[in-house]
């Protein structure tokens, strides 16, 4: 038969026990020929004519080496072991090729399937045949893809997929389901012109009123505040420097409105304050700062704006202590006693 044929019936049958003869002289590049034909690129041992040419023929290599065949299938073995890793065992050349007459070529197929087609086998006779040294033959672009027990993992889903309300959620539950609740999408639908970048309302949010501050004069900043009210020998109290801290009766708070020449008082938290500095510096506004003057103000300013520290921000105006009438008049008359 020629040995085209036989390598199509090798082609048709294969057989992980079958010994496929070395090519003869001649007939290794027709067979390469065949086999490679199609997609499969050439296997690593693949080399050129003239490389080919200039190695040494096999039937100068005198010393037989043992051909070993890496087969990581089990089927390929005798016995059924779960043991999946190739395994390495010592395969004899057949008799009949010249080859092995005048000594075998060392070489070394790492196959993966006892299926594999006779291409790889005539690869590895041709590359037997041409190569001295041991050579591994690896024919894996003729391997199918290894089936992994594990499927990779799920590619994760891009924005438009979360944000796009017709397509399926993250947990593949379609949208067309019906939902007793209102999805998530539904609840937070970004308003155009709004930042997606903006976290969900929660309960901690601020209400949205329409802010009634107003625009300060230059030089009125709130670091300009700062620093006019620890400057050393600024006198924001209006008592006069070095004078002592007044027990301030509401009686005498009333007088101190603000108007008719007289400096604005306020009462916070049982402390009188002289907030007449204080009024262009408020981002509140002079009406609205006035509006605590000459009364105690301590319940109108915990409804507006609690967390501003007024004890710090109003220190250097500290007047003094907001006491009882009566308790301003027994202290009198202890002094009077003095
Ligand atoms: C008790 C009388 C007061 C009234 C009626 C009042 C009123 C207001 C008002 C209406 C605002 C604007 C709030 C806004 O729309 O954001 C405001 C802001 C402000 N007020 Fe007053 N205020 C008073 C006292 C004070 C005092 C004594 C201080 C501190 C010494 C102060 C410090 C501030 C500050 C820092 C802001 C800006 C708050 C912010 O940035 O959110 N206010 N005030």
């Amino acid at each position: 038969r020629p040995p085209l044929i036989d390598t199509l019936i090798a082609l048709c049958w294969p057989s992980p026990n079958r010994q496929y003869p070395p090519p003869r002289e001649g007939e290794a590049k027709d067979e390469v020929t065949e086999t490679n034909r199609g997609p499969a690129p050439k296997s690593p041992t693949s080399l050129s004519p003239e490389v080919e040419n200039a190695v040494p023929k096999p039937a100068d290599i005198n010393p037989p080496i043992p051909v070993f065949n890496i087969a990581s299938s089990p089927s390929s073995t005798p016995s059924s072991s779960p043991q999946t890793t190739p395994k390495v065992r010592a395969a004899t050349v057949s008799e009949n090729s010249k080859e092995s007459a005048n000594g075998p070529i060392p070489s070394f197929s790492l196959s993966s399937s006892s299926l594999e087609p006779p291409a790889s086998a005539a690869a590895l006779a041709r590359a037997s045949s041409n190569s001295p040294t041991p050579t591994f033959s690896s024919p894996s672009s003729t391997i199918p893809p290894p089936t992994m027990s594990m499927p990779p993992p799920p590619r994760p889903p891009k924005l438009n997929d979360i944000r796009t309300p017709s397509s399926s959620s993250l947990l593949g539950v379609p949208q067309t389901r019906p939902s007793p609740l209102p999805s998530r999408q539904q609840q937070y639908d970004r308003q155009p012109g709004t930042s997606t970048l903006a976290p969900p309302p929660t309960h901690s949010t601020k209400p949205s009123k329409p802010s009634r501050k107003v625009t300060l004069e230059p030089g009125h900043s709130p670091l300009d505040w700062a620093r006019l009210a620890n400057h050393p020998t600024a006198d924001l109290r209006g008592l006069g420097p070095n004078a002592a801290y007044l027990r301030v009766t509401p009686s005498m708070l009333r007088r101190q409105t603000g108007r008719r020449g007289k400096d604005a008082w306020t009462a916070l938290g049982g402390r009188v304050y002289n907030i007449t500095p204080y009024l262009p510096f408020h981002p509140g506004g002079e009406p609205e700062l006035l509006r605590a003057a000459g009364r105690d103000g301590t319940k109108l300013f915990g409804e507006i704006h609690p967390w501003v520290n007024y004890e710090t921000m109003l220190s250097s105006c500290l007047v003094g202590l907001l006491v009882e009438e009566a308790e301003a008049q027994s202290s009198g008359d202890m002094e009077a006693m003095d």
